[in-house]
């Protein structure tokens, strides 16, 4: 039977199918950028003030004629007095003749002969302080964003602040979510005694919205004619499915049967590990992807996060190696996916359960230790959770 390695191997031969679009800018997290995207104007695009406080002509005397205020969002002020003062707000442009900023913290605003006045007792005001220059973060027609970035939220900022409502990028298209099985029932349901809620879709669902990839879950009963049908409909609509369940030895576990029917290969079935075993990972010609993630919970959990996030994401590698206490023989053939938890910085100590149905004793799992077949080895490398 394949070992995780080989498996790892295999997943980074299968391409991650993405769709180009020309997608709004609020839905372009973690996209991959197909342009370069250009700075429309100076950044700052005039003499920014960084403080509140007044802007000033003259740094070497400490008394200054108050000329006025201005806001942010206001058109630039002129200085006119060689000795006078603007109160200035953060974001306001910097008045024309001014070349630095004192904050309003270091100020005394005063009366004098009917004038205001303001003062300051700070020794060092320098030319150019708190000025955030008109252009020197980047020059109008530059690249601001190289195509091939891989967005995150301070890109999509940036695009904002140039101007881009739209980017051209590649996406992952929405990731269909089924889940199979007779015995289980919604959340909202009261289960009866031989049924039970399902977990898995909601699990995989919610991490996907937390990467920005918008998913459709669809609970599909024991049938095969509806998990064909349904799955080939979703094939016209999603690129990459995940299901979870019936990929084992059961009478009613139709899935691969039922996906080499729809054409796919399967380019795995079956890993030699616990949990996990059976995960079936499969491709079609026209380049669509399914995994198929053993349906016990933390079957499913483990398989999503080691084999379905590394491949999404390539670049998911074990971290190395921690020392951990408690740990169990090696299995004999077998690699062993065991949950720690942390105990200090580089040690952790194993978590005992009662094997991949077991939500309940997982729930404390910091990362998940990689016990390869037959190696006793106490520090082993691992996967956080
Ligand atoms: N004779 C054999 N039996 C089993 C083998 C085997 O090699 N030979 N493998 C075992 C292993 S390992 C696993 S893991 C499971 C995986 O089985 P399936 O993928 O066929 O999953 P099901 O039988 O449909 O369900 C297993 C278990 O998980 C619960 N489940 C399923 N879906 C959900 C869900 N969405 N939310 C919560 N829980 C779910 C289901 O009720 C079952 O209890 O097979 C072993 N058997
Ligand atoms: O894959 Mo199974 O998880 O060993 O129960």
């Amino acid at each position: 039977m394949l070992k995780p390695q080989e498996a790892f191997q295999i997943l980074q031969e299968i391409p991650v199918p993405r769709q180009k679009v020309h997608q709004v800018l609020i839905q372009c997290l973690g996209g991959i950028l197909l342009e370069d995207v250009l700075a429309d104007r100076d950044f700052p695009p005039f003499d920014r003030v960084m403080m509140d406080g007044i802007a000033i002509g003259n740094v070497e005397i400490r008394e200054w004629k108050w000329e006025g205020i201005v806001f942010a969002g206001e058109a630039q002020k002129t200085l006119v007095h060689p000795n006078g003062a603007w109160e200035i707000m953060t974001g306001s442009p910097l008045p024309k003749n001014a070349v630095a900023v004192v904050k309003v913290e270091d100020l005394e605003f005063f009366e004098k002969e009917g004038e205001k006045w303001v003062s300051c007792k700070n020794e060092s005001i320098e030319k150019g302080n708190f000025i955030h220059q008109k252009g020197i973060d980047i020059l109008q027609g530059h690249v601001i964003l190289k195509k091939g970035t891989r967005l995150k939220a301070n890109h999509i900022a940036i695009a904002a602040s140039v101007g881009y409502s739209k980017l051209w990028i590649e996406s992952l298209g929405e990731i269909h979510v089924f889940s199979t099985g007779d015995e289980l029932v919604s959340i909202e349901s009261t289960p009866l005694d031989h049924q039970i809620r399902s977990s898995n879709s909601i699990m995989m669902q919610s991490a996907l919205q937390h990467m920005g990839i918008p998913s459709y879950h669809l609970h599909l009963p024991d049938e095969p004619s509806i998990i064909h049908q349904a799955i080939k409909f979703s094939l016209e609509k999603s690129d990459i499915l995940l299901l979870s369940g019936g990929v084992s030895a059961g009478k009613k576990d139709y899935i691969p049967s039922i996906l080499k029917d729809l054409g796919f290969e399967a380019k795995f079935h079956k890993i030699a590990q616990k949990p996990g075993k059976p995960l079936w990972v499969g491709s079609r010609d026209d380049g669509k992807v399914i995994f198929a993630f053993p349906g016990n919970p933390i079957s499913t959990l483990v398989c999503f996060s080691i084999y379905f996030l590394s491949w999404l994401q390539d670049q998911r590698t074990p971290f190395p190696q921690v020392k951990i206490t408690g740990l169990p023989a090696p299995l004999a053939n077998v690699d062993h996916w065991i949950p720690i938890q942390w105990t200090s910085e580089h040690a952790a100590e194993i978590l005992k359960h009662n094997g991949s149905g077991d939500l309940v004793h997982w729930q404390h799992a910091d990362a998940l230790a990689w016990q390869k077949a037959n190696d006793t080895s106490e520090e082993l490398i691992y996967f956080p959770l």
